[in-house]
């Protein structure tokens, strides 16, 4: 049976390029597919069976690696988080939230920070502290400003080989670098937001772009992570810095909150784990702990 993946997905038609990479072929999902709950997103791998040259029926969705609700892909290998250094103001506790997200879905995050150029010079000393707190951390950071010539050929090498996103709050400049990456999108975008002059009631189109022999999400997502599946164990893993050391604390199912011998509180004290990454950590937790418990047998 053909296999393929589905690149792109409109109006209830999923586009799979088949496996020689030579064509596409328009597919309507199978029926069964509904009743097992599970929805093609673009990004899967699937078998399907071509009724001719163009169309045909997916009969299979292969298991996922993970997948996002916004955008809607499945199979993505890391998300370039993008955020501002100003307008929006830089935001470490949103930044460490998303952070998190993306870990937890096994992602991996590289930082994107926009709007350097708006920085006043005691700003920019802030902002360079945060950096190199990320990079220490083990984080790919990319700062960029207006007008950043270089950009696109910074993030090239990034790009190759990999299944990416591009996530970040509104306003931070996620278009401005999807347009810098892919300049024909631009056009395109603006083309088809003219041609069906579309406002508030946007056809759901959702498209991976070869970029550098990898695949760029064109639509960029944001998700106000809830903590709502992640259990209070898994947290730490999530942060680098501690997922490390966590094996040294006393107890192997440490949270790190007031437990005696906890390595993570001795490394914060001595600065090796930054305060504010660690004050988040215990916001996260916290956020979890007074969650509801959503099966309760009462
Ligand atoms: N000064 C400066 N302005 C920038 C930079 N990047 C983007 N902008 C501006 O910031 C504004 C928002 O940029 P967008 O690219 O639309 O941001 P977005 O994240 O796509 O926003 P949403 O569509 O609301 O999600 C625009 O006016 C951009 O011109 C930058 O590096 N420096
Ligand atoms: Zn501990």
């Amino acid at each position: 049976m053909p296999k393929g993946q589905i690149r792109k997905a409109l109006s209830g038609f999923y586009y799979v390029l088949d496996d020689d990479g030579d064509r596409y072929i328009q597919c309507r999902g199978r029926g069964v597919f509904r009743n097992r709950q599970i929805s093609p997103l673009v990004g899967d791998y699937v078998d399907y069976k071509a009724d001719n040259d163009l169309e045909g029926t997916i009969l299979h969705v292969y298991e996922r690696k993970n997948e996002l609700v916004r955008p809607p892909i499945s199979n993505v290998d890391q998300a370039i988080l993008v955020f501002s250094a100003k307008q929006p103001d830089f935001h470490p506790l949103l930044l460490d939230r998303f952070l998190t997200a993306i870990e937890s879905h096994s992602i991996e995050p590289i930082i994107c920070l926009t709007k350097m150029d708006l920085l006043k010079e005691d700003e920019q000393e802030r902002i360079s502290e945060f950096i190199a707190d990320y990079e220490k951390i083990g984080y790919e950071v990319i700062p960029t400003y207006k007008g950043d010539a270089e950009l696109q050929e910074r993030l090239m090498p990034t790009l190759e080989g990999k299944v990416s996103v591009l996530a970040g709050q509104s306003g931070v400049g996620k278009s401005t670098l999807l347009n810098t990456i892919l300049p024909s999108l631009a056009l395109k975008t603006d083309d088809i937001s003219k041609a069906l002059n579309r406002g508030k009631h946007t056809t759901r189109h959702v498209e991976l772009i070869e970029v550098n022999g990898g695949l760029l999400a064109d639509t960029p997502g944001f998700s106000s992570f809830e903590f709502d599946t992640m259990e209070k164990e898994e947290l730490s893993a999530c942060f680098p810095e501690m997922a490390d050391k966590s094996n040294d604390c006393k107890f192997r199912e440490c949270l790190h909150l007031n437990e005696p011998k906890c390595a993570i509180k001795a490394a914060v004290e001595t600065g090796e784990i930054k305060d504010y990454r660690y004050k988040h950590y215990l916001k996260f937790l916290e956020e979890i702990m007074s969650r509801k418990p959503r099966y309760s047998n009462d």
